[in-house]
C-alpha cells in the first residue's frame, strides 16, 4: 500500500511523524503551493499539487489529511470531499502513544494523535482530529472534520458538531452539545450548549461576537 499525505505544513509534519511511529512509510506529499514542490518535510518529498496522485491505483493507495485547522475546518473538509470524490480512501491514524478504549468507533480518516485518550463508547467522525494530549471521556461523539485541539478535555457524553474547533486547553463539562461550524476558544470552560456557528470564549464560556450561547 502506498501512503501520501495531503498538505505540507505543520499538521502534515505531525502526521508523518505519527505514521512513522505506527510503522507506516510515507511515500510523498502533495501541496497546492507550487513553491513547495521539490522540497521535503521530514525527508518526505513534495511531489506536486492534487494532480500528482491522479495515476495512483486507488485500491493500493491511502491518503492522509495533513491540513490542520485553527478555526472551523472548512478547507480540511473541502479537501477530504474532493479526494473522496476522486475515489481515494483516507487512512485512519492512531499514534501508538494514544489510548483508545474498547468499542470506540473511528470513522474513515479520523486522527488520534500523540498522548490522546479516547474512552470507551466514543465515536470520532470522518476526518476529525483528536490532537496531542486531548482527552475525550466516555460516550462522546465528535463530528466529521471537527478538531479537538491539543490538551482539550471533553467530559462524558459530549456531542461536537461537524467542522467545529474545540481550542487548545478548552474544557467541556458532561452532557454538553456543541453545534456544527462552531469555535470554542483556547482555554474556554464550556458549561452550556453552543449553537451552530457560534464562537465562545472564557470561563464560563460566553459568546464573542453576536452569537448566542444557549
Ligand atoms: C497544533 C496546533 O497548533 S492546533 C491549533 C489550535 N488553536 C487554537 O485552539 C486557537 C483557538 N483560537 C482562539 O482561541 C482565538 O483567540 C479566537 C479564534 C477565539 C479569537 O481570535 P480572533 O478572531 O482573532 O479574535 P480576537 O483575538 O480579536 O479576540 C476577540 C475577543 O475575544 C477575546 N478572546 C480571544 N481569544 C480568547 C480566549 N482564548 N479566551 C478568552 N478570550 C479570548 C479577546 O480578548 C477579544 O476580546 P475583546 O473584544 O474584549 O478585546
Amino acid at each position: 500500500m502506498q501512503v501520501f499525505v495531503i498538505g505540507a505544513g505543520g499538521h502534515a509534519k505531525v502526521v508523518i511523524d505519527a505514521l512513522r511511529r505506527a510503522g507506516t512509510t510515507v511515500d510523498g506529499l502533495v501541496d497546492a503551493d507550487p513553491g513547495r514542490v521539490g522540497s521535503t518535510v521530514l525527508g518526505v518529498p513534495v511531489l506536486g499539487g492534487d494532480e500528482a496522485l491522479e495515476r495512483c491505483d486507488r485500491q493500493r493507495t491511502r491518503v492522509v489529511n495533513g491540513i490542520g485547522a485553527v478555526g472551523p475546518a472548512d478547507l480540511r473538509a473541502k479537501v477530504f470531499a474532493a479526494y473522496r470524490a476522486r475515489g481515494f480512501v483516507f487512512a485512519t491514524l492512531v499514534d501508538p502513544s494514544a489510548v483508545v478504549g474498547g468499542g470506540v468507533v473511528l470513522d474513515e480518516g479520523a486522527q488520534i494523535l500523540a498522548g490522546a485518550v479516547v474512552q470507551t463508547g466514543c465515536r470520532v467522525g470522518c476526518d476529525a482530529i483528536v490532537n496531542t494530549r486531548a482527552a475525550i471521556d466516555h460516550d462522546c461523539h465528535v463530528g466529521a472534520h471537527a478538531h479537538i485541539a491539543p490538551g482539550a478535555v471533553l467530559s462524558g457524553d459530549v456531542r461536537i458538531g461537524e467542522r467545529t474547533l474545540v481550542g487548545t486547553g478548552a474544557t467541556v463539562i458532561q452532557g454538553i452539545r456543541i453545534g456544527s461550524g462552531a469555535l470554542v476558544a483556547a482555554g474556554a470552560v464550556v458549561i452550556c450548549d453552543v449553537a451552530d456557528g457560534a464562537r465562545v470564549a472564557g470561563n464560563p464560556a460566553r459568546p464573542i461576537g453576536d452569537e448566542d450561547c444557549r
